[in-house]
């Protein structure tokens, strides 16, 4: 078999997505995912100027020299492009090798260590009453696990709170970036209160997990760690930024909230060490950005040694490709801990018709083979692409801050 076609489609019905369609001479196609959330462009000169070119005429069941060929031999490591770009091509790869096995990826990884793969949804709300509502609502579609936030009182807006009530949260939501204001002090004080209110109308046996994205330094994420160690959290995620490994082992010193980063990790180096000091207890690189199912289950393989358990990133700004992607590797891997659910639009369900179905608070990834994700390319074409960029965030006296 060879790869005869490799092009981009980027579509936009109501977001930006971007597919990798891989096709070979025997009449198989398989696709991957490569959308980086305001920066999807980015990525398509990467594919059409770099990659698709030098894919026509390979075997597609050579998957690791591809992914080596792309890595290694790109001379210019890693990074967020490069390696969505990689991630889309493996996922295209591994969808491909599937349909020619007759196989769902799932029984190519290994098979299946679980029944059913269970997934947390999102509650937001402007106020602590907005967001318990939110979670009653997601514990009436069954789910087990849910991320709880909300908008903190004299703050105007905040990361993970929709504008307005029952509306979806969008974070791209200007064409150049909207600005957010930011109070440390005044988010440290109100977060407890509201882990406190859902404990307390929602008991023990839910799973509450929060996002802090990236805001605290490591000292006050060890104070928000500890204080919220009453209402037993699933995990905090992101407490601070990442780039430095080491901090997290002040914040592990100090709390036993469980800590989950890296969503924003694009290889095995991002993540080596706070897995390694058994720093953390949930890893969340996820398929697109980190290099594809190849290189993520080296990633995975590496947790498990430490207790290190997966919890991939799964907003509505990685496509459904990448999430029937994720749903197998999940259903196969033996350290899997939980996997983000944001439902996507109608519309997008309609361009990227899937063989993954939502049932009881869990994902099952279906029979179909390989990944049972396809692009329906006459509707992707009804939806150009409209620029979008995420906010940037303030101190209160102007400072830019970490979003
Ligand atoms: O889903 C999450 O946990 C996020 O933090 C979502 C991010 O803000 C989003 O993917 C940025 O593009
Ligand atoms: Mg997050």
């Amino acid at each position: 078999m060879k790869i005869v076609d490799a092009r981009v489609i980027v579509t936009c019905p109501g977001r930006n997505l971007v597919t990798l369609k891989i096709e070979t001479d025997d009449g198989i196609h398989g696709i991957g995912d490569a959308t980086l959330n305001g920066r999807e462009l980015a990525v398509v000169a990467y594919l059409e100027e770099h990659v698709a070119p030098a894919l026509i005429g390979r075997d597609p069941s050579c998957i690791e020299d591809i992914w080596q060929f792309f890595y290694r031999g790109a001379y210019w490591r890693r990074g967020p492009v490069t390696m969505s770009a990689i991630g889309a091509v493996d996922m295209a790869l591994w969808d491909i090798m599937g349909k020619a096995a007759g196989l769902p990826l799932y029984k190519l990884l290994g098979g299946k260590s679980r029944d059913r793969v269970m997934v947390y949804g999102h509650a937001t709300g402007h106020d602590i009453e907005g967001c318990l509502e939110e979670v009653a609502r997601h514990v009436e579609q069954g789910y087990r696990a849910v991320r709880v936030q909300c908008g903190i009182p004299g703050i105007a807006s905040t990361y993970g709170v929709a504008k307005r009530a029952g509306e979806r949260y969008e974070p791209a939501d200007s064409s150049l970036p909207s600005e957010n204001v930011w109070s440390t002090s005044k988010y440290l004080n109100h977060a407890p209160k509201l882990f406190q209110a859902v404990r307390e109308r929602f008991g023990d046996d839910l799973h509450v997990l929060h996002d802090v994205h990236h805001r605290l330094t490591p000292i006050e994420a060890a104070r928000l760690g500890k204080e919220v160690e009453p209402y037993h959290l699933f995990w905090l995620e992101d407490c601070v930024p990442a780039e430095n490994q080491g901090a997290f082992r002040l914040i592990r010193q100090h709390t036993t909230t469980p800590l989950a980063v890296g969503e924003v990790f694009n290889s095995i180096h991002d993540c080596r060490e706070l897995i390694e000091s058994q720093s953390i207890d949930y890893i969340r690189a996820t398929l697109t950005h980190a290099g594809g199912i190849t290189h993520v289950r080296r990633i995975a393989a590496l947790a498990e040694l430490y207790h290190v358990r997966t919890g991939f990133h799964g907003p509505t700004d990685l496509s459904p490709v990448c999430m029937g992607a994720a749903l197998h590797f999940d259903t196969w891997v033996p350290n899997f801990g939980i996997q983000e659910h944001m439902p996507h639009s109608e519309e997008i369900e309609e361009v990227f018709p899937h063989a993954y179905r939502f049932e009881d608070g869990h994902f099952t990834p279906g029979e179909a083979p390989g990944h049972g994700v396809d692009i329906d390319e006459g509707l992707a074409a009804k939806y150009p692409y409209r620029r979008a960029s995420l906010p940037v965030n303030r101190l209160e006296d102007g400072t830019l801050w970490h979003w």
